[in-house]
């Protein structure tokens, strides 16, 4: 049998809904779950292949959209949360009990602080933006997936009508390249 993308993408995507406004994500233990309210829906929602985003088991992708932190709050249970990596960029906010990553906070300089990545299935509301695109595709080899599988694995996201990427999309891409000329001193008129 063919692996798993992921079970939102397996059988092809549901439309979010452009008036949807946030909800709540819970953890995967069965009682005292954390709880995190978003108070917005996400953008740039997509399929990360890379090795440190949360994916559930038997799935070879994360799904993974940001919202702003001013957005996102701790409801419930936040004495479970711990930061899987403190050094990475993205501090991951995991349960302690369940495993599961309720929310990545940036704290450095970085073209994308002062968004959150959140994964929303682990909300029971309906709406949030459906995948956009598949991104760190070629990293799932590093977590063992033969090479040979790839070739499928990205016409299965195209299928669905993603495009896949083997960093981010252009348009994140583009982002992060201009953050890091204005570092430089470059300035562009009209941004
Ligand atoms: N090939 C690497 C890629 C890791 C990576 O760069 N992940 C991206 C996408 S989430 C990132 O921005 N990481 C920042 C971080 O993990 O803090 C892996 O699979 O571990
Ligand atoms: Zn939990
Ligand atoms: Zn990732």
């Amino acid at each position: 049998m063919a692996p798993s993308l992921h079970p939102i993408i397996d059988n092809g995507i549901t439309p979010g809904s452009s008036s949807f406004s946030g909800g709540k994500l819970h953890c995967r233990c069965a009682s005292d779950q954390v709880e995190i309210t978003l108070n917005s829906n996400v953008a740039h929602n997509h399929a990360c292949g890379c090795s440190k985003c949360w994916k559930p088991s038997g799935s070879l992708f994360s799904i993974v959209g940001v919202v702003p932190r001013d957005a996102v709050s701790v409801t419930a249970n936040a004495s479970k949360l711990s930061i899987v990596d403190k050094e990475a960029t993205i501090q991951r906010n995991a349960c302690k009990d369940c495993g599961v990553h309720l929310f990545g906070r940036i704290e450095k300089d970085h073209p994308f602080k002062g968004l959150d990545f959140v994964h929303v299935e682990l909300s029971d509301e309906k709406g949030w933006q459906e995948p956009q695109f598949a991104g760190f595709v070629s990293s799932i080899i590093e977590q063992g997936s033969h090479p040979k599988e790839m070739d499928e694995v990205r016409a299965k996201f195209k299928a669905v009508g993603l495009q896949t990427y083997d960093v981010l999309s252009p348009v994140l891409m583009d982002l992060i390249s201009t953050f890091t000329a204005q570092k430089t001193g470059i300035r562009f008129a009209n941004l």
